[in-house]
This record gives structure tokens, C-alpha cells and sequence, in this order.
């Protein structure tokens, strides 16, 4: 009988070891799955690389040039890009990428989101005598540049679903006999690949030598390792074979080199000459903040905020997870009195362009949008962007934050991060491919309180790091971290869930945090110094997730995936107290949006506001062309600092195309606030003078009392 127990016992003790070891087995065949998947990965990423430096550079013709020399047409382009498009002066790359074209070569442009793209091709479209035909992805981004073209003057037209009979014959007949005045042409990619008609005039226009340039924006949209791929665009391989000596220009934001050798071999452009400028985004303030757990205090921080650090209806955007949330948060935030209305893909096509044009006309201060609002915002001055919850990786955040400060001034990318989130997103990207890493990449980001913001974005597109001049919470806080050892938490935490693992149980991130709240108490091990709040164990469980001591695991049911906290690869050393955890926690946690860490922002003056006013008065008698189109922000400070009141001054600041067009509006209105600014400073004057004398007066009154 004894003998039986025994055996009985042992047999029990070597079934727990099978099923612990049968566990590793699975942990670790699952890991080396995933690393030989991101092996592959990476080797591929290698070949396409070497690949397309192979391509790019050791082409026998592509002698290295310096672009940034003297040119025939630097005059007139300097002309054209001040008096025309009322630029100063040139960004990075911008220059060279003109003179590229303008010497005939095809030319792949990989800028930022804002670097000035469009420039790039609009300026040797109207340097050149012929037409330049651009490919674009999507009706609102042509609209706007059509929009914004016509009010610099230059005729620039669009065929597309919404062009008027009489438009499309006058484009057709420019194409065709070359009667008229066209310099710019937009289509959808449609255009090319379903329009034989279409195709034929623009042959025609070729054979008489006049399309002199074609322009393909948002050239990711060839490849199918870009975010926004679209099958109409893999079709306009056909220009290059059908125009082989006009030059071709293709632009995007994406950097992939995936991405960029699928776009060359698309577009049949081997020999382009290749611009990649730097992701970084310099004018761009990054910041988390933390995220209250109660729904209503988040969009109390976020009201805070917008009201505070934006008080002249500056521009913004705050992303959310769902649908629902952003019709939450629009009202609340309407409730707040906070201008703001919501879009997302339910919504119908109408209905969603009203909410994007009264934006964009600056009458509706934010848009409250899921990720369907993206590709098409065009608004240069978008102040900020706000995410109320995280993005799924870093690639997208960047992308969507990167909506902010387009025009190159100061703006603010704000994420409100719990760790409590963390879930949501997981249980909703952990099908995709690498999603579950890509999401713990932005994870990283979210609960690091030391490292550099834009840092992490340089490591994370292999960019080699840049200063960030104080730009991001991280480099400019002064908060006080104080750096917890939370081995034995760690102990704990894994302890009891090998508990319940071993009876079958599974905990949810909440659950788990409530577990190990009372087994800590029960364990007698607080004490003030180590004790955690509930938003540290959650940072805690995060962060043993992200180093791979735990794991998520998801499980289907009828409504939704819940996601559960398992065991990790890892979690052996962490229970035998082998792998020391350090935790940081902030002392003043309480900055969640409306504390010191905000950067100053400089006020509006009197005359920047007025100036405001005025190019919404021009933008609407103006066709309604959008308010950026009469004068950008930047040249409103310019006129702020400057203060011309001649045309010939103004023409010097704006350039002669809005000069001629807005400048008696603008002379009219400095002329009134320097006149007003000289009478003030007169009745200033003047009351001062009737102070001192009154101050004389009283003086004497008081020598002439005190003799009295
Ligand atoms: N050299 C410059 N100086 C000042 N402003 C500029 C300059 N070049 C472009 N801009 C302005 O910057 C803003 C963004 O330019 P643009 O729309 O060409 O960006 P983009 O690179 O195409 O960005 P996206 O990838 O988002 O389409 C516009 O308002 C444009 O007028
Ligand atoms: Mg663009």
C-alpha cells in the first residue's frame, strides 16, 4: 500500500515534470518558428537591399552628379518658386531634385510627410513648355492641388469622375491640337489603365512634344509591401514604355527598401536617380502622457489641453481605436466646448468629405477620426495630433502623428498610453504578420521613460540618430524617476500563474493585476518603499510581456477574441529570481495632459489673428479655396514681424502672384493696424503726459499741503 503511494507520488511528480517540459518543448518550438520566419524575413530585406544599391548605383550611366550646382534655369527657377509659389526658399533635397528632372532624368524622391513633394514637380511643370501629367491615388488630395494650383494662377485641371463635360473636351483638345492653356494635369490611376480614349490624346500630346514631364505622388500605392497598395497603380508600368524619353518622377513618404525596389522595377525606371531624405521630423514635440483608467477624465486631459495649449482654434487631430469611441469622444468633446466632430468608415462618402471641408476651412477645430482618416489630408497647419489610444505599431504612429506641422512650424504629437490598453489592440493585430512585434514596438515606445522619443524612431527605420534639439517629453522632462526592483513582484506574478496554468486557468491582464494585489498583501511583503499602484503592476505585467518572461495568448468566442497573460519562454529564470527587473516610476505620475511638461507655445498677436481672419474672408470670395492656399502660417508671422504697408514691400515677403491677388486686402488691413498701433502709441503718449503732469500737480498740491 505504502509501496503503491510512493509510486503513485513519484508518478505524479514525473507527469507535472512532462507536461513543465512538454510546455517548454511547444514555447520553444513556437520561438523557433518565429525567429526563423523573421530570419527569412530579414534575409530577404538584406537581398533587396544590396539589390536595389546594385541597381541604383552601379548603373554604367549613372555618374554620380552634383545636382546642388550652377544650372541654365536657376534664375527663372528662383523666379517661379518665389513669385510664383511664394516660397523663400528652398527645404532639403528640393533643389536637387528639380534639377534632376530639369535634366531629363527619371527620378525616385523619398521625403517625409510635409518635406515639400509637390514642389518637386510643380515647379519644372511650369519651368517646362509642355504639360506634366500627374498621377495621383485619390480625388480630394487632386481636388486640393487643382484648388490650390488655379489660385497661384497656373492652369492645372483634373480628369476625373467629378470633371464637367465642358472640362474634359477642353483638356481633350489641349491633349489633342494643343489649343489652350494647360499646364498641370491630374488623373487617378484608373485614368491610365481603363481610359483608351484617354491614352490616345495623351499620345498624341507626345508625339507633338508636349508632355514634357509625368509625375506618380503616393508611389507606394505600385507596391504591394506598402501600406496603401492600389492594383490601379501596378499598371502604370505602361508610361515608361509608352513615353520612354519624357522624364518621370515618382515621390512617397514610405522608406522601405522593399518598397522602393518593387517601385523601380513597377515603374520601369532603373536608372532614376534616387533622393531619400531623413524621417526625421524636426518641428515635431513627441509626448505620452499618461492615460487615466476613468473614460471621462481622459477627455477632460484632452479638452485641457486643446483649450489650453490652442486657444485660437489651431488645427488638430485626435485618432481613436473604434468607430464607436470616436463618436464618444467628438460629443464629449463638443460637450467640452471644444469645436469637434468625428470620421470613420461607416460613414458615407458625403457625409465624411463635409466633416474633412469644414476642417479644412479651419471652421471645425478637430476631427476625431479612426485610421480611415488618413492619405488625402492635405492641411498643412494641423497643430497637433492626439491618439486617445496607441497605434498598432511604429510605422503607423509615425504616419499618423507625422499629419502634424506639414508646413515645418512647432507641433505637437501627443499619445495617451495605459498599460491597460495593451490588450485591445493585441487581440485585434495578433493574426497579422509580425503584428503582435510590431505592436510591442510601439509598446516599448509607450512605457519607456527615459530614451529619446525620436531616437526610437531612428533605430526603428535603421536611420542613424539626429539630435532632437529637446523635442520630446523624454529629453526635456524633469520629472523624477525613481527605479524600482521588482524581481520578487516578477516572482510573484509568475508564480501565480504557473499556479494556474497548472489547474487550467487562464487570467486576463485586469485579473491578474487583482490576483496579485491580494497575494501581495497576503505575502506580507508590503512595505511603501516597493509597494506598486495598479497602473505600476500594469506597467509590470507590460513590460514581463515585452521581455518575453510572459506572453499574450487569445482565445475566440462568439462576440470578440479576449486576450489572456501566459507564461512566456522565459518565465523559469524569473521565478528562480535569476533575472533581475527594474521598473521605473515616475514620482508625480499625475501629469496626464494639462501639467508642466508642456512646451510653451508662443500666443497669437492681435494682427496674426486679424491676418487669420482675413485669408478665411479670401479663401471663401476666392472660390473657396482653402485659407493655407491665400497665405501659410508661416508667411502670416512674416507679415506679423514685417509689417509691410506698400505693395512693393509686400511683394518682397509674398511674391508677385499673391501680391497682385490679395495684396490690397492685406496693404489695406496693415495700413489700418499700423495707423491704430501709431494712434494708440499717441494716446499712450498722451495719457502719459497728462499722468506726469497730474503727478506734478499732486506733487505740488502735496509740497504746497505739507507747507501748508
Ligand atoms: N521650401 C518650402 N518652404 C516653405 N514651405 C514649403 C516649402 N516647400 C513646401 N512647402 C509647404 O509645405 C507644405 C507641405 O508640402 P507638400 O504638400 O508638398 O508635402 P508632401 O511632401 O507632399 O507631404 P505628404 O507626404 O504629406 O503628401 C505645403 O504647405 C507647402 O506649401
Ligand atoms: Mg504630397
Amino acid at each position: 500500500m505504502e509501496e503503491e503511494d510512493n509510486i503513485e507520488g513519484e508518478l505524479l511528480l514525473v507527469q507535472a515534470e512532462l507536461h513543465d517540459i512538454q510546455g517548454q518543448i511547444k514555447e520553444l518550438l513556437d520561438r523557433q518558428e518565429q525567429l526563423s520566419e523573421r530570419e527569412s524575413q530579414l534575409k530577404s530585406m538584406l537581398e533587396v537591399s544590396k539589390a536595389s544599391r546594385d541597381t541604383i548605383h552601379n548603373e554604367p550611366s549613372v555618374a554620380p552628379k552634383d545636382w546642388s550646382g550652377s544650372f541654365s534655369w536657376d534664375s527663372r527657377a528662383d523666379d517661379i518658386r518665389f513669385n510664383v509659389f511664394g516660397i523663400s526658399s528652398y527645404r532639403p533635397n528640393q533643389r536637387e531634385i528639380i534639377n534632376a528632372i530639369m535634366s531629363g532624368r527619371d527620378v525616385l524622391v523619398i521625403m517625409a510627410a510635409g518635406g515639400g513633394k509637390s514642389l518637386c514637380y510643380q515647379l519644372p511643370a511650369v519651368l517646362h513648355d509642355g504639360i506634366t501629367l500627374v498621377v495621383s491615388p485619390l480625388l480630394s488630395l487632386i481636388q486640393d492641388q487643382v484648388m490650390g494650383l488655379a489660385a497661384l494662377g497656373i492652369p492645372a485641371y483634373m480628369l476625373a469622375s467629378i470633371t464637367t463635360k465642358e472640362v474634359e473636351k477642353f483638356v481633350y483638345k489641349v491633349l489633342d491640337k494643343g489649343e489652350g492653356e494647360l499646364k498641370i494635369l491630374y488623373v487617378t490611376p484608373e485614368k491610365i489603365s481603363k481610359s483608351k480614349r484617354f491614352m490616345s490624346k495623351l499620345e498624341k500630346c507626345h508625339h507633338a512634344g508636349r508632355l514634357s514631364l509625368i509625375a506618380i505622388d503616393e508611389a507606394h500605392c505600385c507596391s504591394q509591401w506598402g501600406h496603401d497598395f492600389r492594383p490601379d497603380y501596378k499598371n502604370l508600368g505602361i508610361l515608361k514604355v509608352q513615353f520612354p524619353n519624357v522624364p518621370m518622377i515618382a515621390l512617397t513618404a514610405t522608406a522601405t527598401s522593399k518598397v522602393q525596389i518593387d517601385l523601380i522595377e513597377m515603374l520601369h525606371i532603373p536608372r532614376c536617380v534616387k533622393f531619400v531624405s531623413t524621417i526625421n521630423r524636426p518641428n515635431l514635440f513627441y509626448k505620452v502622457f499618461d492615460k487615466s483608467p476613468v473614460g471621462k477624465v481622459v477627455i477632460d486631459d484632452i479638452a485641457n489641453f486643446i483649450s489650453e495649449s490652442y486657444p485660437n482654434n489651431e488645427s488638430g487631430i485626435v485618432y481613436c481605436f473604434s468607430r464607436k469611441e470616436c463618436e464618444q469622444v467628438a460629443k464629449e468633446l463638443c460637450e467640452r466646448d471644444i469645436l469637434a466632430d468625428y470620421y470613420h468608415a461607416d460613414m458615407d462618402v458625403i457625409a465624411r468629405e463635409k466633416v474633412h471641408m469644414r476642417w479644412s476651412k479651419s471652421k471645425l477645430q478637430v476631427i476625431v477620426g479612426t485610421v480611415a482618416f488618413g492619405m488625402g489630408i492635405n492641411k498643412p497647419d494641423v497643430r497637433f495630433v492626439i491618439h486617445h489610444s496607441l497605434s498598432k505599431s511604429m510605422e503607423t504612429y509615425y504616419q499618423e502623428s507625422g499629419r502634424a506641422g506639414r508646413d515645418g512650424l512647432p507641433s505637437e504629437c501627443v499619445l495617451y498610453y495605459r498599460p491597460g490598453d495593451v490588450p485591445r489592440q493585441s487581440s485585434m493585430v495578433f493574426y497579422e504578420n509580425c503584428g503582435l512585434q510590431n505592436l510591442y514596438d510601439i509598446v516599448q515606445y509607450c512605457q519607456s521613460k527615459r530614451s529619446c522619443r525620436r531616437g526610437a524612431f531612428f533605430r526603428h527605420f535603421g536611420e542613424v540618430a539626429q539630435d532632437c534639439n529637446g523635442m520630446c517629453d523624454n529629453c526635456t522632462s524633469n520629472i523624477e524617476l525613481k527605479d524600482i526592483d521588482a524581481t520578487h513582484h516578477t516572482k510573484i506574478i509568475v508564480s501565480l500563474l504557473h499556479d494556474m496554468q497548472l489547474n487550467d486557468q487562464r487570467a486576463t491582464l485586469l485579473q491578474l493585476v487583482d490576483k496579485f494585489k491580494a497575494k501581495w498583501k497576503e505575502s506580507g511583503c508590503s512595505n511603501e518603499s516597493v509597494d506598486l499602484k495598479k497602473e505600476g503592476i500594469e506597467q509590470l505585467v507590460v513590460q514581463l510581456i515585452l521581455n518575453r518572461v510572459l506572453k499574450e495568448e487569445f482565445q475566440h468566442t462568439a462576440y470578440a477574441t479576449n486576450a489572456y497573460v501566459a507564461l512566456g519562454p522565459l518565465w523559469k529564470p524569473a521565478l528562480q529570481g535569476n533575472k533581475p527587473v527594474k521598473l521605473s516610476i515616475a514620482f508625480h505620475s499625475q501629469d496626464r495632459g494639462s501639467g508642466s511638461k508642456r512646451t510653451k507655445r508662443n500666443q497669437m498677436s492681435n494682427l496674426e489673428a486679424k491676418l487669420g481672419d482675413l485669408r478665411r474672408e479670401l479663401s471663401s470670395s476666392n472660390g473657396g479655396i482653402y485659407p493655407h492656399a491665400v497665405l501659410s502660417t508661416q508667411q502670416i508671422s512674416l507679415l506679423n514681424r514685417q509689417k509691410p504697408t506698400t505693395v512693393a514691400e509686400l511683394e518682397k515677403l509674398i511674391g508677385k502672384v499673391k501680391t497682385d491677388k490679395y495684396g490690397s486686402a492685406i496693404i489695406e488691413l496693415m495700413r489700418l493696424h499700423v495707423n491704430s498701433e501709431v494712434l494708440g502709441d499717441q494716446a499712450c503718449a498722451a495719457k502719459r503726459q497728462k499722468k506726469d503732469k497730474e503727478e506734478d500737480v499732486i506733487c505740488v498740491e502735496s509740497s504746497e499741503g505739507e507747507d501748508v
